[in-house]
């Protein structure tokens, strides 16, 4: 059955190394490791923590000391074996309205070079590599036993046709339906009472894939010779919310095993501005719903299915929005927009992907036709929207009163958010499937309703960038 699943390796684990589990005990105890009695004490400056490392370090011989005529390894390299914990610098994690976030404690000036703010180690992921031979960190799991297959989480049949995409229900039906065949397959009587105690019932099971699925890193890791395309869980790095215009990214250091959390060169960011990193590029929002549970009415990405014969003509339609580059690297050039001219954001650009267009000559060479290309696609537009059973005025109205009783569920899940970033990931797993039964009912109406509202709100913005087109196009 795990073939079939999303993705399917069957995961191993090279466990039952006394050390790993030392560190893995140290850390969600140790003084510097717990984030939810002292948030405070682990977000240090810059100075201070690069000042007093946290971890002891090994000490390599002098130079004029040794006797090798060998060069002395990167010292570096010793510290793997110490218990190494989470450091940041400049950061606070802050609750917002996407849960938790990471936020700058203080001013960024523009560096020429990307500046980490978060070192975590290896020892504290759980990495599960995409090919032979597999690491497992930490060792909580069985040999072989494929829970952190990743899968979909659930929702009821109602709550899909809400979606208003009757494609991304079906593949969510279809998810959810492999997952629970997945969960009867092995969580049969006979497994033993570890495996058991995990998921006893298929909700369980499906919500904890759920938060795995949406907090997992996809990532390309070197490890020695070893290069691994790996599926992992990063606590702290699992807390950065997701933007389309990043200022944060990830990068893997070799030399000693650590993710590294940076600041993209060149980026200004002030005090309180949210760090983000981008999960997905070039996705659509149905991708995002479908792994994160959540959508963007400014998804540069997102795409309008036109089916009739009429276009625009793309180099004057990007000149009126003052966009520019090629299509898979479209940039809005706002210096070139008016001041406080703030209509032309990712819908746009998407907008500029999506719109069917020709582009021979610098400009449309009749103006009528264009005029009429341009009212046609917006007709279409219109049609797209009235086969919606709801419009976005309605879908913003229930948004609006589902606002109240939603923020007790809210605090709900963020306090697994919470608890999972605090303690090790085996342990909140484990509290992942305890709390199950509290969030059941706590259903992602709301993301479900946003993912309407927002298709709604991209398509409305792609006809009233056409209206523009045709007001301001230079014949
Ligand atoms: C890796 S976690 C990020 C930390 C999370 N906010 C928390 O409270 O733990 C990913 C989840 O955060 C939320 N999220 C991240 N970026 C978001 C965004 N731009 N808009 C809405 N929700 C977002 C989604 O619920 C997503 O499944």
């Amino acid at each position: 059955m795990a073939s079939s699943l999303p993705l399917h390796q069957p995961t191993r684990c090279f466990f039952s190394n006394p050390k790993l589990k030392n560190f893995h005990h140290g850390w969600s105890q140790g003084p510097n490791c717990s984030f939810a009695s002292d948030a405070q004490n682990q977000i240090k400056s810059i100075k201070a923590t690069t000042d007093t490392p946290s971890y002891p370090i090994f000490q390599p011989p002098k130079a004029e000391e040794s006797l090798s005529e060998l060069d002395s390894a990167d010292p570096d390299f010793y510290k793997i074996g110490y218990v190494r914990s989470m450091r940041a610098y400049g950061i606070d994690f802050k609750e917002g309205p996407d849960g938790f976030g990471v936020h700058a404690s203080k001013d960024v000036e523009p560096l020429r070079r990307p500046r980490v703010v978060m070192e975590i180690p290896l020892e504290l992921m759980l990495t599960i590599s995409q090919k032979l031979p597999w690491m497992f960190f930490p060792d909580i799991i069985p040999v072989g036993h494929p829970i952190f297959d990743i899968i979909n989480s659930t929702n009821s049949e109602e709550e899909l046709l809400e979606l208003q995409d009757p494609n991304l229900a079906s593949t969510m039906r279809e998810q959810q339906h492999r997952a629970l065949e997945f969960w009867e397959k092995n969580w049969h009587s006979g497994v033993p009472l570890k495996i058991k105690r995990l998921a006893r019932d298929p909700e369980r099971f499906i919500w904890a894939v759920g938060i795995a699925q949406s907090r997992c890193i996809n990532m390309q890791l070197r490890i020695g010779a070893l290069v691994q395309d790996t599926n992992m869980l990063i606590p702290y790095a699992d807390m950065l919310n997701h933007s389309f215009k990043p200022n944060c990214f990830f990068h893997w250091r070799f030399k000693d095993r650590m993710l590294e959390v940076m600041i993209n060169a060149g980026q200004r960011i002030k005090k309180g501005d949210e760090m983000t990193v981008n999960y997905l590029s070039g996705q659509k929002n149905d991708m995002f719903m479908q792994r994160y549970g959540f959508s963007s009415s400014v998804n540069p990405w997102d795409v309008i299915h036109f089916s009739g014969n009429a276009c625009v003509h793309l180099d004057s339609f990007l000149s009126v929005f003052n966009i520019s580059g090629l299509p898979e690297e479209y940039y809005h050039n706002c210096r070139l927009s008016n001041d406080g001219d703030t209509f032309v954001d990712g819908a746009v650009i998407a907008a500029a992907r999506t719109i069917p267009t020709w582009s021979d000559g610098d400009v449309p060479p009749i103006p009528s036709m264009e005029r009429k290309a341009v009212r046609e696609l917006q007709e279409e537009c219109q049609q797209m929207l009235a086969r919606f059973p709801t419009t976005s005025e309605q879908d913003q109205k229930i948004l609006d009163s589902m606002l109240e009783p939603r923020r007790t569920h809210e605090s709900a899940i963020k306090c697994v958010a919470f608890t999972y970033s605090t303690f090790s990931i085996a342990s909140c797993l484990l509290h992942v499937l305890k709390v199950t039964p509290l969030l059941n009912d706590c259903s992602v109406n709301m993301d479900i309703c946003r993912y309407r509202l927002h298709r709604k709100l991209f398509i409305e913005k792609t006809i009233q960038a056409l209206e523009i087109y045709q007001e301001r196009i230079l014949f």
